[in-house]
């Protein structure tokens, strides 16, 4: 009897078509305390959850009957050319997911020739990850940053920049939003802490003393005083020849204060719904922030980005790059460097036919009329 083919599952690898499922499989391979940790927001989940549905009130203006065969999706970050407007958070902990962490997030973003972050409370020190990014080559094909925290131990949070800059690191991304970590239930509950095979070579802790204590209580003192825009930025201009960037910003006013205190950038970021619950969306005041910025300074998002349409929207909104912190997590976690390349590629290749079915060619050709917003009463507004 004739019929339709049944389809076969050849491999499963294969039927990852999406970051949401990355996301599934990456999941499944974690415990549920590992899970938590990297998936969870804080307190009641509102920003963690929104970050991403924001995105679906805006529609892409599709311009038609554009010839698209050269499409174009990449970008200059950092003085340097990437494949396409996205670049990977720094995320502490990542050996957690596999034991690669860092060092096989650093090759995949090589691989697709994006730039990374470097979390202080990496797996493996900055030298070994800007290492593994070469490739046989000698020079890093790509830019690292070094996220720092405001610090009260500044002897260590200078030996962290020395360290940074020795390894070839392009910036600094001062972390904002974390003068003590947000709330966590999930971290309560469980009593999340490192486990033990993991080490952390920028803070020069032993896993004995990061495993004596919670996560909640590693991170407790760390800033103190030390957290503050007049402590912080002069300090850091003084000591580092890095562009010095602040990440996790939501407001206009603390842009216009970023560009005031001479930093090269501001990461429009709520640390992935992770810090305060119920800070906006980060799309949400994307626009706010591109404004007060008025050109001085540059822009970047993350929180949420889950697909190459997301990242034309936050293009669309004036952003210059985009970040992913979970995504890489959960390819890390389903198959290692070949699982971040995995979810790397996604985007990439949502991002580019995104650009052609919008009729976009470059980049630049990006802009607030190739989108609309949906509102519950009415057509499409345009911006
Ligand atoms: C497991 C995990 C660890 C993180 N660690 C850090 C960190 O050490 N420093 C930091 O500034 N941000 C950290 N972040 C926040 C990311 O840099 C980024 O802002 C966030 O993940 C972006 O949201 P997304 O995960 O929805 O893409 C972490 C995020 C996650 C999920
Ligand atoms: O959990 C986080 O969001 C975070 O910033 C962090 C801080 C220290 C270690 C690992 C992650």
């Amino acid at each position: 009897m004739a019929g339709l083919p049944i389809p076969v599952k050849t491999s499963p690898q294969q039927m990852i078509l999406s970051i949401p499922d990355l996301k599934d499989a990456g999941s499944a391979k974690l415990t549920e305390v590992i899970k938590n940790f990297y998936n969870d927001g804080s307190t009641n989940q509102i920003t963690v959850h929104e970050n991403t549905t924001a995105y679906d009130k805006y529609r892409l203006r599709a311009r038609v009957l554009r010839d698209v065969s050269k499409v174009n999706p990449s970008t200059a970050v950092f003085g340097q050319n990437i494949d396409f407007p996205l670049c990977v958070s720094p995320a502490g902990l990542q050996a957690m997911a596999h034991e690669d962490g860092e060092l096989a997030t650093s090759r995949a973003c090589a691989k697709r020739n994006i730039h990374m972050g470097v979390s202080s409370f990496a797996n493996y020190s900055v030298e070994d990850i800007v290492e593994a990014a070469k490739l046989g080559t000698a020079t890093a094909p790509i830019a690292h940053v070094m996220q720092l925290y405001t610090m009260k131990d500044r002897k260590m949070q200078e030996r962290i920049i020395r360290r940074a800059e020795k390894a070839g690191c392009r910036a600094i991304f001062l972390t904002a939003d974390s003068p003590v970590l947000g709330v966590r239930y999930n971290e309560y509950r469980n009593d999340f802490r490192a486990p033990e095979n993991v080490k952390l070579p920028m803070l020069e802790r032993s896993t004995m003393e990061v495993r004596s204590k919670t996560h909640d209580s590693n991170f407790t003192g760390f800033s103190e005083d030390a957290h503050s825009w007049t402590h912080e930025i002069p300090y850091l201009r003084a000591i580092t020849r890095m562009e010095i960037w602040i990440k996790g910003v939501v407001t206009a006013e603390d842009v216009v204060l970023a560009r005031e205190f001479g930093c090269d950038g501001v990461i429009v970021s709520n640390h992935g719904g992770r810090q305060l619950d119920q800070t906006p969306a980060t799309i949400d005041v994307l626009q706010e922030c591109v404004e007060a910025a008025a050109g001085k300074i540059r822009v970047h998002i993350d929180g949420g980005i889950r697909s190459g349409a997301d990242i034309f929207k936050a293009l669309a909104l004036g952003a210059e790059c985009c970040w992913v912190g979970r995504p890489a997590i959960w390819g890390l976690a389903y198959d290692g460097e070949a699982g971040v390349t995995k979810g790397l590629d996604i985007l990439y290749e949502e991002f580019r036919r995104c650009m052609q079915l919008t009729g976009c060619n470059s980049v630049s050709d990006i802009s607030k009329a190739s989108l609309g917003v949906v509102r519950s009463d009415g057509p499409l507004a345009r911006l």
